[in-house]
């Protein structure tokens, strides 16, 4: 009959928020984590592109041992960019030692391979720009260094004994197998990666659909009467606090009823509490079959309901209303097969240009629905225009 309308008040709405601060932070790592990502890329490419460059420049013609620094230093950025990233100790020692090994193999293939015509420039840049990959890749300072000197002794040694035929051609194949292992355990991360993120997605998927479950849970327990179903105090407050700030018309046709179930205790201390209950909610649903769309039935508490009923403009139509739920609490309500006692008491509030509060409201509809007890129950009473316009003062 109801449901949970924007207008709830901030500070419930506040309480039902999805606020996981585990969560946000774990997102916020995650994109930074792929900002630096990003970065580290774009260095490493760009580190590539002025080593082959200036390869080309140097080589003067010669065109694989230009391709093979730069693809292997390309290798080695890649594979310890993605392998870095894993906490597990044991990949990160592996990725170290292939990280301060392998530059030295291609550097030393290629200041063999270039002996002839080795300028100065040259040996800079692979002792320079490879091991600043490694450093770009994620690769700690210290190990950074030692790729450095290791670089440093190989190209010395090269250098020092240009003549020696054996050593490119082990370097080239060490290089080889190195770069194809290099390549499948690249592959095999990045189809990891995948796999991770697709069964994060999915983790994240499900959270959220979790959450919503919650959230509609938490509006249930904060605007609903759970014996009856109905909406409860706090959603009443709410729909009279938004007629009350509703243009004239729409709020001047409001009228709120109040019902107090008559001798309501008798038929707890007579049937039981369970009676009682069942007698709660057959008046429950008899007020909701009662009501138009827009209207709105509540359980204040207790045997205490209200009906908040729209679009009446004239008195006549207010006391028809009353007659139809006075009609309602006359039906008889059978429990085990006995009949329990019923009736009610209504005080009726018709919206006023004085009331400034749901609560003032609800007052002068309770002081009516005290006056209908006095006066012998089982009856209706219209709250007096003066007395409700005192009773918000
Ligand atoms: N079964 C049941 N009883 C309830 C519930 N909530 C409150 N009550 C009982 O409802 C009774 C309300 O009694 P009152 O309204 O004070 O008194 P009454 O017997 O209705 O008398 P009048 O209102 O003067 O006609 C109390 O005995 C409460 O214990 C509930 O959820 N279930």
């Amino acid at each position: 009959m109801w449901s949970p309308s924007t207008s709830e008040p901030s500070t419930v709405l506040s309480l039902l928020q999805p606020l996981d601060p585990v969560q946000q932070r774990h997102s916020a790592r995650i994109k930074r984590e792929r900002r630096w990502q990003r970065q580290r890329l774009a260095l490493g490419l760009a580190c590539l592109s002025l080593l082959s460059g200036a390869l080309w420049l140097d080589a003067g013609g010669m065109v694989w041992p230009i391709l093979l620094l730069p693809l292997g230093s390309a290798a080695v950025f890649f594979y310890a960019s993605f392998a870095l990233r894993r906490s597990n100790s044991e990949w990160e020692w592996r990725t170290s030692v292939l990280a301060i090994f392998i530059p030295p193999l291609f550097t030393t293939a290629w200041a063999w391979m270039m002996r002839e015509q080795l300028p100065a420039s040259s040996l800079v840049l692979p002792f320079v720009l490879q091991p600043m990959l490694l450093l770009l890749a994620g690769l700690p300072l210290l190990r950074y260094v030692a790729a450095t000197l290791l670089n440093l002794l190989l190209i010395t040694a090269i250098i020092a004994s240009a003549s020696f035929t054996f050593l490119p051609a082990v370097s080239a194949v060490l290089v080889v197998v190195l770069a194809t292992v290099l390549g499948i355990n690249t592959a095999q991360h990045l189809l990891q990666n995948q796999q991770r993120m697709l069964v994060m997605r999915q983790r994240v998927a499900e959270n959220a659909e979790k959450m919503a479950e919650r959230n509609q849970k938490m509006r249930k327990l904060a605007f609903e009467d759970p014996l009856t179903g109905l909406a409860n105090r706090l959603h009443l407050i709410n729909q009279l606090r938004q007629t009350l700030k509703n243009p004239l018309s729409e709020a001047a046709n409001s009228v709120v009823f109040l019902i107090d179930l008559d001798f309501f205790k008798t038929v707890n201390d007579q049937y039981g509490h369970a009676a009682g209950d069942a007698l709660l909610i057959e008046i429950a649903q008899r007020f909701k079959a009662l009501v138009r769309r827009g209207d709105l039935v509540c359980r204040l508490g207790g045997d205490e309901f209200v009906i908040l009923v729209r679009g009446l403009n004239k008195p006549a139509e207010i006391i028809t209303v009353a007659d139809k739920i006075l009609a309602k609490l006359s039906e008889p309500v059978w429990y085990q097969q006995q009949q329990l006692p019923l009736g009610g008491s209504i005080g009726i509030a018709p919206w006023l240009p004085d009331l400034r509060s749901p609560a003032s409201w609800l007052k002068s509809a309770d002081e009516a629905m005290y006056q209908a007890k006095v006066a012998g129950r089982n009856r209706y009473v219209i709250a007096d225009f003066a007395t409700q316009a005192r009773s918000d003062t």
